[in-house]
């Protein structure tokens, strides 16, 4: 039920592992430290990864008369999330979601999850251009939905792939809002003044030719890979990733 939910942003890559999960947790964290109530959507089906960023595992989501209820993370219930995550029984559980399955379940995933009146809700999608972003893309047609954050990294290959995921947004008339160069420099966790980051990579390269907002970069910061739950504005308030996320999230409240 999306019906009460005023913004809707989607995290979109062409590779996987990119940063996908880390981009759609911490974005979902910095809106609602900036007092937002926000809603995560992992709709990566066989690779759901934001109950472990969250440290959320083996919680339990149930179902009410109106659908699945998500999982709540503090008692004023402005941070919500739902994942494929919380179904699997185990760590160990794997599935394996074919076709019409996959369809079904991520149209379930759109529709009946009772988020209730939320000012944001992220959704974390799987790589690519497949069946779950056609179904997403069918069933954001009749909400509002604000449009797609893409993530890349720097190297070729994930360009490449982004390209064509520039081109599905634009064939599926999805809003983007803008790029993201995830892990594009590094930052050494112990130096106290890192100044090993490089600019204009790739992506900020692409960003021009395809004529997308750029909206930063993010260097590889193994601190960034560590939050688990905690946010990066908060915990890293002086971290190049900080200054990004807080920009992104200041473009997006603007809009
Ligand atoms: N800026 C960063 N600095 C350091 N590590 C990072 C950064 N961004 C992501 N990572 C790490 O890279 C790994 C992959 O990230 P993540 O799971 O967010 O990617 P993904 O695109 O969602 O993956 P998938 O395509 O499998 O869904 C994780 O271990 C994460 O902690």
């Amino acid at each position: 039920m999306l019906d009460d939910v005023k913004h809707i942003i989607l995290i979109l890559s062409g590779k996987g592992g990119v940063g996908k999960s880390t981009v759609s947790t911490q974005l979902a964290l910095t809106l609602k430290e900036r007092g937002f109530k926000v809603g995560l959507l992992d709709i990566d089906l066989c690779g759901p990864s934001i109950p472990y960023l969250l440290q959320l595992e083996g919680k339990d989501v149930h179902q009410a008369d109106g659908g699945w209820v998500p999982v709540y993370t503090d008692d004023k219930q402005n941070f919500a999330v739902m994942s494929i995550g919380f179904l699997l029984n185990s760590r160990n559980s794997a599935v394996v979601w074919r076709g019409p399955k996959k369809t079904a379940m991520v149209k379930q995933f759109l529709t009946d999850v009772c988020w209730g009146d939320l000012d944001y809700l992220i959704i974390d999608t799987p790589p690519g251009t497949s069946d779950e972003h056609i179904t997403v893309m069918e069933n954001l047609k009749t909400v509002k939905c604000d449009g797609a954050i893409l993530v890349t990294t720097p190297q070729q290959v994930s360009i490449e792939d982004v390209r064509k995921e520039i081109t599905f947004c634009k064939k599926t008339g999805i809003h983007i809002l803008g790029l993201i160069e995830n892990m594009s420099g590094f930052v050494c966790p112990h130096c106290t003044e890192c100044t090993n980051i490089f600019s204009k990579g790739g992506g900020e390269s692409l960003a021009e030719l395809a004529k997308i907002p750029f909206l930063g970069t993010l260097p590889i910061d193994p601190r960034v890979g560590q939050l688990l739950g905690k946010t990066c504005v908060k915990e890293l308030p002086d971290s190049p990733s900080a200054k990004t996320f807080n920009g992104i999230v200041d473009r997006l409240v603007v809009t």
